[in-house]
């Protein structure tokens, strides 16, 4: 099966800092893949080098094809992308930052068509931000504004969605939202990539990719042991994953633990 996305030999240099060291993966199509590790080990950098958001050596292939071969408007079809701390002009309306998420689907110059206000209505009540629709994102709080740059990923229907952080200032019941609407999006065969510090919530993926000092030092299946071990590896032990309930847990391991 061709990968929905494949990196080979990926490097990315930031103020000559090498930040990703020849990283090689292949990201399944229809699974949803986490990515984990410490501050600093370069999980942002990985996500905005698989969105063809950064200056890269080596290769990001979208379906077996260079990724920059893509015009910006195929790429922004293919690849939906929720940024970390995105900064978005405050005094936008709601409907119209999720209107800009079906942009990519508007010809030039063209006007939203009857599908594209469907499409934002959707992806708004699903975040449950549809209340909103009038006020600006400058009336929201963070975790309101967080919804709704998720609605605006959404909107854009693209088969692959990227997700950095995306439960950033959300409350435990609308994180337990987000992992609904990501189990739906894997349910159409939307394959969705993303960082989360979340570490009980992320082993609800498919797989997860453990990152440290710029390299995937393991990439497994989210139920492997092998997997739990890579993770409290990369946290210097101090946190322990645990079955409970048929899900997992993590506890963090105190001097006196
Ligand atoms: N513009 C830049 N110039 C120099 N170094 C940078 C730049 N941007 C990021 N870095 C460095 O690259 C490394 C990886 O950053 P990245 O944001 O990808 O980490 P991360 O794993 O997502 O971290 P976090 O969990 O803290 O969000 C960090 O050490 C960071 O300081």
């Amino acid at each position: 099966m061709t990968a929905a996305l494949q990196t080979v030999q990926l490097q990315v240099q930031l103020g000559g800092y090498s930040v990703l060291r020849g990283i090689d993966l292949q990201i399944q199509p229809g699974r949803w893949t986490c990515v984990v590790g410490p501050n600093g080990a370069g999980k942002s950098t990985l996500l905005k080098a698989l969105a063809g958001l950064l200056p890269h050596s080596g290769q990001v292939l979208w379906q077996g094809q260079p990724l920059g071969t893509l015009s910006g408007r195929e790429r922004a079809l293919q690849l939906s992308w929720l940024g970390q701390g995105e900064s978005t002009t405050l005094d936008l309306r709601v409907w119209d930052v999720v209107m800009l998420g079906r942009l990519p689907h508007q010809g030039w110059l063209g006007s939203p068509t009857e599908r594209d206000a469907k499409m934002v209505e959707a992806a708004l009540k699903a975040t449950q931000a549809w209340v909103w629709r009038e006020r600006t994102l400058g009336e929201l709080s963070g975790g309101e504004r967080q919804r709704v740059l998720l609605a605006r990923a959404m909107a854009g229907n693209a088969p692959v969605m990227l997700m950095d952080e995306p439960l950033a200032n959300l409350d435990p019941p609308h994180q337990v939202d987000w992992l609904e609407q990501v189990h739906c999006l894997r349910a159409q065969g939307t394959t969705v990539v993303s960082v989360l510090h979340e570490i009980g919530m992320a082993l609800h993926a498919d797989e997860v990719l453990v990152m440290d000092q710029g390299q995937v030092i393991h990439h497994g299946a989210c139920s492997d042991l092998a997997s739990h071990a890579a993770i409290e590896a990369v946290f210097g032990h101090r946190i322990r994953i645990h079955a409970l309930n048929g899900q997992w847990v993590v506890l963090p391991c105190t001097a006196g633990s």
